[in-house]
């Protein structure tokens, strides 16, 4: 079984829209508990355009799933994060105005940098993944890392798979065998969907979790939230 992580970020950008407090962050993301999903994924950026900081202290006392932190490791994600102390933070190398996370690590060029990061999150008990595209090379130096967990980034698998290419999975089974022979565990995100996610889930072995936001929220807008977090988790089996 592969653990749903629902990503809450759209949540709180519909919110943000209108200032207000609807729709309900803290309840919508107890109600997706609620449906089944294992885990409540955020992702705070600087600017604070969907989820807030105070967000995410709200959050840590209602989330009773996992509850994954993503971001880049400025300093005041770090502050956040180790007073949170969450079930695992993903480290993603997004820059200040990125419209999204557009790339992973570049774990040969970072590796001290990433070091450093992931020793003081796991001082503090914080299992640590870190978002990285599939290049082999990169797998080997994110284990050097002393990361636990890598989370695949999955735009472009996403991207081949939507025009019919589904060879563009092959780079990912082969990173996800890699990633497991040196010790990693294995998540994925990035643009999966109801279209997409069975395909993949049957393609990439020992896959622990998937964190899915942007099309789940949207795939709910026609077929309920209720519905739509069960149908993924009927195809994460
Ligand atoms: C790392 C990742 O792929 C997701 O966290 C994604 O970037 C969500 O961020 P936004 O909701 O800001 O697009
Ligand atoms: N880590 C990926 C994530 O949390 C959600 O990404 P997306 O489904 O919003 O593209």
């Amino acid at each position: 079984m592969t653990k749903l992580s629902v990503n809450v970020n759209k949540i709180a950008t519909l919110r943000n829209s209108r200032g207000g407090n609807v729709p309900n962050l803290l309840k919508v993301a107890t109600d997706i508990e609620d449906f089944g999903a294992q885990g409540i994924t955020i992702h705070p950026r600087p600017d604070q355009r969907h989820i807030r900081y105070q967000d995410a202290y709200d959050l840590k006392e209602i989330v009773r799933t996992e509850y994954n932190i993503e971001g880049n490791p400025i300093p005041e994600f770090m502050d956040l994060v180790l007073a949170i102390k969450p079930t695992q933070v993903t480290l993603v190398p997004d820059s200040v105005e990125t419209l999204t996370s557009n790339a992973g690590w570049d774990t040969i060029t970072h590796q001290t940098y990433l070091s450093e990061m992931i020793q003081e999150f796991k001082l503090n008990g914080i299992r640590t993944s870190v978002f990285i595209d599939t290049d082999l090379s990169l797998i080997e130096a994110a284990a050097k890392t002393g990361a636990d967990r890598i989370e695949l980034y999955t735009e472009a698998f996403a991207t081949e798979f939507g025009k019919g290419n589904k060879k563009a999975v092959v780079p990912y089974t082969k990173a996800a065998i890699l990633a497991h022979e040196l010790g990693l565990g294995i998540n994925a995100g990035h643009d999966l969907s109801l279209d997409n996610i069975a395909f993949f889930k049957e393609s990439i072995p020992y896959l622990a979790e998937v964190s899915i936001g942007h099309a789940l929220i949207s795939e709910s807008l026609y077929l309920g939230l209720e519905n739509v977090v069960n149908m993924y988790l009927h195809r994460l089996k």
